[in-house]
């Protein structure tokens, strides 16, 4: 598999603490790829790096062997690097539906003014997005919940519809941060096969964050350790299982074992 997203010696300093010190590692196209590490290992950072939230002290990022680091956010993510946060943006005041018509602006021909002044452009926009949106909705199982206020989804639905958003917006690689945080066990199984099927189905490349191990361990092709801002270890779950440094790294932590 050819390599979507370059990490080149990346670096990322606040004053005198070095967050991300040097990291390099490489994503291939269509892999689900793990970042992990103790609290304050410089996980988030990372993220917020590729993602252009963040500009770098050193090193940067490529995809499809373009430097995209230091471009704006907005930049980056119509060019198919999305993330989506913990606490994705969503309408509360909108239905499921609502909000993922709306998440496909992003990628929208039509001007602002054009969507204004009911433009042709944007009303085939609006008839293409509204097509899409409920393509995603079937293939996200939404059905269900496509007509319903976002303020009265629980948890897991929440979730699922920061999923579609990113879907929305057309992307090759998503990252997503801590996907699974704050969810049951079947909730985080019913997760995992979500985000498995978006890469098989769609081709789309994941990258995420998480702490819970055990999904980590399911959902990953392959892992990426880090501890104290540096790229302590990377390979299969069953390699990263059994590397003393990781085993090190986390012990004493206070996150839970490595899941062995
Ligand atoms: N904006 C900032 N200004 C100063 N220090 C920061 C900033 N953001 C992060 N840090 C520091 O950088 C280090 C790495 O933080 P980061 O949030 O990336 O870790 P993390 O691995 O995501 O942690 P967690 O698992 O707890 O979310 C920490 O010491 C943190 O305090």
């Amino acid at each position: 598999m050819t390599a979507i997203l370059e990490v080149d010696k990346l670096t990322r300093r606040f004053g005198g603490l070095v967050a991300v010190n040097n990291i390099s590692f490489d994503v291939k196209q269509g892999e689900i790829l793990s970042v992990i590490g103790p609290n304050g290992a410089g996980k988030s950072t990372l993220f917020k790096l590729i993602s252009s939230f963040l500009s770098t002290s050193a090193g940067e990022v490529r995809f499809k062997g373009e430097k995209v680091s230091d471009l704006s956010p907005h930049v980056v993510a119509r060019k198919g690097i999305v993330r989506t946060f913990q606490e994705t943006t969503i309408f509360r005041s909108m239905t499921t539906r609502e909000n993922i018509i709306i998440a496909h602006h992003l990628r929208s021909k039509a001007s602002m003014a054009g969507y204004f002044w009911g433009s042709a452009q944007a009303r085939r926009d609006e008839a293409t997005f509204a097509k899409s949106a409920d393509e995603i909705i079937q293939f996200l199982d939404m059905q269900g919940i496509a007509d319903e206020l976002a303020s009265n989804l629980p948890q897991g639905n929440l979730r699922a519809l920061g999923i579609a958003i990113g879907l929305a917006t057309d992307p090759e690689i998503l990252l997503l941060d801590e996907p699974f945080a704050g969810m049951n066990h079947d909730e985080t199984m019913q997760m995992v096969d979500l985000v498995r099927s978006v890469q098989r189905e769609r081709g789309v490349t994941v990258m995420l964050v998480e702490h819970d191990m055990p999904a980590v361990m399911k959902i990953s092709d392959r892992i990426v350790v880090i501890n104290f801002g540096e790229k302590i270890a990377e390979g299969t779950p069953a390699e990263i299982r059994s590397n003393d440094k990781v085993i090190e790294a986390y012990l004493g932590s206070e996150d839970d074992a490595i899941g062995i």
